[in-house]
């Protein structure tokens, strides 16, 4: 944790103030017994009215210090602990977003997402806590010396509770810490679920699943509950025991008090005195006690975000790394192999071609044949693992990551809209794009007519995701925004699927025109989007089962074969 706390050094002067602050309000604390003792043994006993007065207004205006103290303290605390969560957000978000796929893949979002803001509020609550850091030790320290000062015998009895005290404490924390640990992970349990079943929540219903859905939130939600209900068990236990222990010792300070005063060695005032110093002790192991119980949740939780932290993606460009800056570029892939981490598999294996500028490239195969991780691997999402793919002569890793990813124009398979308008959807390509060339897009795209249907066109705001839009309305305007970026190398994974026929075809062909001199690569399922292509790749389980054009594969390659069999009629292959 206190790896973390070195986000702390822009606010050196505040947390200085706070230490000071926190330490002068203890100091009064500690004085004002003493000051009542005052009071009482010389004021009230003798009938001083005017040193009772005098001596009053003294502790009012020293209690009045306390408390501006703790006013500026807590002030300044607030401001320093906000600060620290939302610079430790920002270094989380901005070192999450250097990730790869695999580190998102290992950590899995809904971890993410707890991370970046449950985990970081819990170290966040220890620096709103920093008060009792300060105040808590130098009150019992200082609350003990002041007590053996009013009376040394007296002082034993208190100081022989405090072990005791001691001891309970830490009989319950060692019970509670193991638990405090486990209530982060079972939040994670509850979003993964909660995730799952807002993003998939079409799914559910149509499949009558919400029943088991409910279920699984139940399990999750109860798993979670019985966790913090223990600890809550052990902290509603605690306080009693303490109070009683407390209770117990001020019964036994009184007897013995009394029988002092009774043999003239002690006077009431500071008897009186001695009873407050005991409650400040009293609260102050009190306030210990919390401090130990939340560090280690947020300690916990420490490690959680260290553990992102500490994650380091090894896809970034290199030091000596190249910006591209021609206006075509050709890709070639050279024996890549590469598998996901635990699988059995390749997903692809020695996979070798070349996909020339002016040209379009297609990829055809079963699911799961390899077609998006070949895609993933030429936008390094992921890095090959044997072999090497070449953009423009360069080999990927030589790139500025940023400048390669400047060269494509993807569009997923799964189109991801974002909330904003229509025009800032189709913006996200290029910042710099104008409305006419926005326009222009959505036109190629095919999106410039139901975008003319929508009330406010291009001004009119997507839901989150861009559910208020069909999936063929949102693959347009995926298209749109790949277009607007005018790159070198335009890849559509499988974007035409949710497009009918007749939509399909005029954006093909609407394409060529705006693509002339671009290295196209689509990946499709229906042969009809790819017919047409200078080269089509067949991939079975990850390698190439055929390369050539139509024509060449329907003489030379079974598994080809059999994709158009299974799609087109006699006449359409002919
Ligand atoms: N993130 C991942 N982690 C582990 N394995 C994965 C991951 N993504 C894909 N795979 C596996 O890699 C193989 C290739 O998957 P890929 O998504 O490239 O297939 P695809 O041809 O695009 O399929 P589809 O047409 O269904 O989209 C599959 O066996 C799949 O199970």
């Amino acid at each position: 944790m206190f790896k973390l706390f070195r986000l702390l050094k822009p606010y050196k002067a505040s947390v200085v103030a706070i230490i000071t602050l926190m330490l002068l309000q203890s100091l009064a604390q500690l004085y004002l017994p003493t000051l009542l003792a005052d009071i009482v043994d010389v004021g009230v006993v003798k009938g001083d009215i005017p040193y009772i007065l005098r001596f009053g207004a003294y502790m009012l205006l020293v209690a009045m210090g306390a408390m501006v103290c703790v006013i500026i303290a807590s002030y300044l605390l607030a401001r320093t602990a906000t600060g620290f969560g939302r610079d430790l957000r920002r270094t989380l978000f901005t070192h999450v977003e250097s990730f790869s796929l695999h580190e998102f893949d290992k950590l899995g979002t809904s971890s993410l997402i707890t991370r970046t803001t449950n985990d970081i509020a819990q170290v966040q609550q220890v620096i709103v806590m920093m008060r009792m850091f300060i105040g808590a030790p130098t009150m019992l320290v200082g609350g003990v010396i002041m007590a053996t000062y009013k009376d040394a015998h007296l002082a034993i009895v208190l100081i022989s509770i405090i072990p005791i005290l001691a001891i309970a404490i830490i009989g319950i924390m060692r019970k509670g810490l193991p638990l405090f640990k486990a209530l982060q992970v079972k939040i994670d349990g509850i979003n993964l679920v909660l995730r799952e079943n807002l993003t998939g929540i079409r799914v559910i219903r149509a499949f009558n699943r919400s029943e088991h859905e409910k279920r699984k939130f139940e399990k999750a939600n109860l798993d979670y509950t019985k966790t913090a209900v223990k600890v809550n068990v052990i902290m509603a236990t605690m306080m009693p025991i303490m109070m009683l222990v407390f209770n117990l010792g001020v019964v036994v300070i009184l007897w013995y008090g009394g029988v002092r005063i009774d043999a003239n060695q002690m006077q009431i005032g500071d008897l009186m005195a001695f009873i407050q110093y005991a409650m400040q002790i009293m609260f102050s192991m009190f306030m210990m006690t919390m401090i130990f119980m939340m560090i280690p949740r947020a300690s916990a939780s420490a490690v959680r975000i260290n553990e992102v932290l500490a994650l380091q993606s090894n896809i970034h460009s290199a030091e000596m790394a190249k910006s591209l800056d021609s206006n075509q570029a050709a890709v070639e892939f050279k024996h890549v192999s590469f598998s996901y981490p635990g699988a059995e598999q390749p997903a692809i294996r020695d996979l070798s071609f070349r996909a020339e500028p002016g040209e379009v490239t297609a990829i055809i195969g079963g699911t799961g044949s390899g077609k998006t991780t070949l895609i993933h691997l030429l936008l390094r999402f992921y890095d090959v693992e044997s072999g090497s793919i070449i953009l423009d002569g360069h080999q990927l890793p030589t790139l500025k990551l940023e400048s390669l990813r400047q060269q494509i124009g993807y569009v997923p398979q799964k189109a991801a809209l974002f909330s904003g308008t229509v025009a800032d959807n189709i913006r996200f390509g290029r910042e710099t794009a104008t409305d006419e060339e926005i326009m222009h897009a959505a036109t190629t795209a095919q999106a410039a007519d139901f975008i003319a249907e929508m009330k406010e066109g291009y001004q009119a705001v997507l839901a989150q995701g861009g559910t208020n839009l069909s999936g063929g309305q949102k693959q347009r305007l995926a298209i749109a925004r790949a277009l607007v970026r005018k790159p070198n190398i335009y890849v559509f994974d499988d974007s035409f699927s949710a497009l009918d026929f007749k939509t399909d075809a005029k954006l093909r062909s609407a394409l060529k025109t705006e693509t002339e001199q671009a290295t196209m690569i689509i990946v499709a399922q229906r042969v009809s989007t790819i017919m047409d292509a200078n080269r089509i790749i067949v991939l079975e389980e990850g390698q190439i089962a055929g390369i050539g054009t139509h024509s060449d594969l329907m003489k030379t390659c079974a598994v080809y074969q059999e994709i158009v069999a299974s799609q087109l009629s006699e006449e359409e292959i002919a």
